[in-house]
């Protein structure tokens, strides 16, 4: 299937309705409902624990929502109940700890391989993967947009972590997806690199990609991004905008904890009271 990326220009990201999804034996996502419109940035906030890798890896497909009755899709990621996770990852790009932690572990992956094997749905190139001269002018055009390019020859496992997590960003490029779901993307930064990240983030931003951030920090909220959803425990507290979502009232509830926000500029943060 030959995926056409302005066929999805303006439907929903994400339509998720009454999906109920379990781990092992418990049932993590209840009923759980969330519709993300065509080109809305949106940050997914919660505490440990309240569910946030579950609806990433829902999205994702490694998990899937128990059959309803009716038969009815319980989601749809633009548009469509039915991907070929090939063909869902040329649309929306993923960023998470996990893929973090398999190309950092392989000590021989170097940085344009860990892009270049994208391409191929894989880790590393193999032997019957051919690159194209295409494919390593998009590698490059990636490694840029990500701030990456200075990393070219290095090997993944010599990476600091927000090194590393950049070239995943430019591995997730590649395919000029039409959106980035990046799972706690700053996770390990010290305060100065993820300004920086966050500002690279904010260019990707301005010029087309939709961001779905999935975070437990308030901080990490770009001025891009004008939605934010809330979970706790396995259920969608509140979603709407920043200045309806960012209350004391509703990240304490959030946090179980007595949480203060405050506004930066362009930028929020939250402190326990
Ligand atoms: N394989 C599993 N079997 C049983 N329970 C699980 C499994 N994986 C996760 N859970 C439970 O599901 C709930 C939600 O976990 P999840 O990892 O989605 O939360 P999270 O918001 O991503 O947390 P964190 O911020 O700590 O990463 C937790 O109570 C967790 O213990």
């Amino acid at each position: 299937m030959n995926v056409h990326h302005d066929e999805f220009s303006a439907v929903p990201l994400l339509d998720i309705d009454d999906a109920s999804v379990m781990r092992g034996e418990r049932l993590i996502l209840d009923r759980f409902s969330l519709r993300i419109g065509a080109g809305e940035h949106t940050a997914i906030l919660g505490a440990n624990g309240a569910g946030k890798s579950t609806l990433v890896r829902l999205i994702t497909r490694e998990l899937y929502p128990l059959a309803r009755r009716g038969g009815q899709a319980a989601m749809r990621v633009f548009g469509r109940d039915r991907w070929h996770v090939s063909d869902l990852r040329g649309l929306l790009g993923i960023v998470s700890p996990s893929l973090q932690h398999d190309c950092t572990s392989d000590a021989t992956l170097e940085v344009s391989e860990a892009v270049l094997s994208s391409f191929f749905a894989a880790q590393r190139l193999g032997l019957d993967h051919r690159v194209t001269p295409s494919m390593r002018e998009r590698t490059n055009e990636a490694l840029e947009q990500a701030g990456a390019t200075h990393l070219l020859g290095r090997s993944m496992a010599s990476l600091s972590t927000g090194e590393a997590r950049r070239v995943l960003i430019a591995r997730a490029l590649v395919h000029r997806p039409r959106a980035l779901l990046l799972d706690e993307p700053c996770a390990g930064l010290d305060m100065a690199s993820r300004r920086r990240f966050l500002e690279n983030l904010r260019g990707l931003a301005r010029h087309g990609t939709t961001l779905l951030l999935v975070t437990h920090h308030v901080e990490e909220i770009l001025p891009e991004i004008q939605q934010v959803v809330l979970l706790r425990d396995g259920s969608l507290l509140k979603q709407g905008s920043k200045a309806e979502v960012l209350t004391d009232t509703l990240l304490s509830a959030t946090f179980g904890m007595p949480v203060c926000v405050e506004r930066h500029g362009e930028y929020f943060s939250a402190a326990i009271e």
